[in-house]
């Protein structure tokens, strides 16, 4: 493993609006304020126009900060002109959810022209190139056109095109959007390798919680232009706060409800008895069979199991269960859950 070479991205309360045609503006980012460490890699997650590209943008310089500023390895982005931001863009690689390839040239071709740009000399170029292309795997598809290459081969050769000039910071556009789920594992496979390699600080946006799960270290949520949950991965997935945070993860934990269950789920209690169906999640493999087994055993609360699996960030393994209860119990069984540092969330009820 070589040296970490990542460097910091450091947001310091960025806003950015947007003029329109009639003289009005569009508020994209409010007072967002991040700090991502050197080789870390963080997710930011949003709906279709949070300011998720906007952000992403700012630390390449192709958009600037209205207010605030945006630091790449402590230099301010938005304020560079010139060589200077020549500069700051070689350290800043990017890919792209539709690859952005040139059809004109093959794989190779492709991958030189970042170097041709910085106008590295020939000579330089081809084993620069060579190793690139092994590096993400295609040396038998070198002197092949991007019409000739699968999506998850395009993508490739936009990382490789994207580590050409050495960068330090590399930023992801949705890069897996378009793939098919086995793809999109490879893909991100090789960016994590990529991380462990060269130590690049990886900066992806997404729409799918399940990128974040699967690769990055450090996630941020972003809602209406401003950031309403960041943290470690871990703590996020299994203590999320915020609504749109919880929203997210409802659909990615690979637990749901069984059938005879979801279609009779009603949003409201019925006018009596019936069962509140609640996720319970839970940080390590065994933290809730104790838990359950008590909440019948010394509260007198019965649970039905529905649903449950432990997946794992990381190395570190969570846990999610879907349970169903009595409701006239349900509020006094999931205040001992929670107080056992358990997370409750209530999904409906069925008669
Ligand atoms: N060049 C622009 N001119 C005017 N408004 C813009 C411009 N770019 C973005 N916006 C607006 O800023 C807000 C944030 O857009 P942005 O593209 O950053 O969101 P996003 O989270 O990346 O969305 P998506 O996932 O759909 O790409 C939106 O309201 C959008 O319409």
């Amino acid at each position: 493993m070589t040296e970490p070479n990542g460097a910091s991205i450091t947001f310091e309360d960025v806003g950015k609006a947007y003029s329109k045609s009639g003289g009005t503006t569009v508020t994209a980012l409010e007072g967002v304020s991040l700090a991502m460490e050197p080789g870390s890699i963080t997710g930011i997650i949003g709906r279709s126009g949070a300011g998720k590209s906007t952000l992403l943008r700012m630390v390449n310089g192709i958009e600037r900060p209205t207010t605030g500023a945006v630091l790449v390895g402590g230099q301010n982005v938005g304020a560079a002109k010139g060589a200077k931001l020549r500069a700051i863009r070689r350290d800043v690689g990017m890919i792209f959810q539709h690859f952005n390839l040139l059809a004109s040239r093959t794989v190779a071709g492709n991958i030189a022209l970042p170097l041709e740009i910085a106008g590295v000399p020939s000579s330089q170029i081809k084993p620069r190139v060579a190793d690139l292309i092994e590096r993400v795997g295609l040396t038998s598809h070198a002197t092949r056109y991007p019409a000739e290459l699968s999506g998850g081969q395009k993508q490739r050769v936009g990382i490789a095109r994207a580590l050409a000039t050495g960068p330090k910071v590399l930023l992801s556009d949705e890069a897996t959007s378009a793939l098919d789920p086995e793809t999109t594992q490879t893909v991100l496979s090789l960016l994590k390798d990529i991380n462990r390699d060269l130590g690049l600080t990886i900066l992806l946006i997404t729409h799918e919680m399940a990128v974040v799960r699967d690769i990055a270290s450090h996630v941020a949520v972003i809602d209406g232009g401003r950031i309403v949950e960041h943290g470690e991965t871990y703590d996020i997935f299994t203590a999320p706060q915020h609504p749109t945070t919880r929203s997210f993860l409802s659909g990615v934990t690979g637990v749901t409800l069984p059938a005879f269950v979801k279609d009779r789920l009603m949003p409201n209690p019925p006018a009596q008895g019936g069962e509140e169906v609640i996720r319970v999640t839970f940080a390590g493999q065994h933290a809730t069979d104790p838990m359950l087994a008590r909440l019948t055993q010394d509260v007198g609360i019965p649970v039905n199991i529905l649903a449950g699996a432990v997946e794992e960030i990381g190395t570190r393994p969570f846990g999610n269960l879907l349970v169903s209860l009595p409701v006239a119990k349900a509020a006094e069984a999931r205040s001992f859950l929670e107080s056992h540092r358990l997370m409750t969330e209530v999904l409906g009820y069925v008669g």
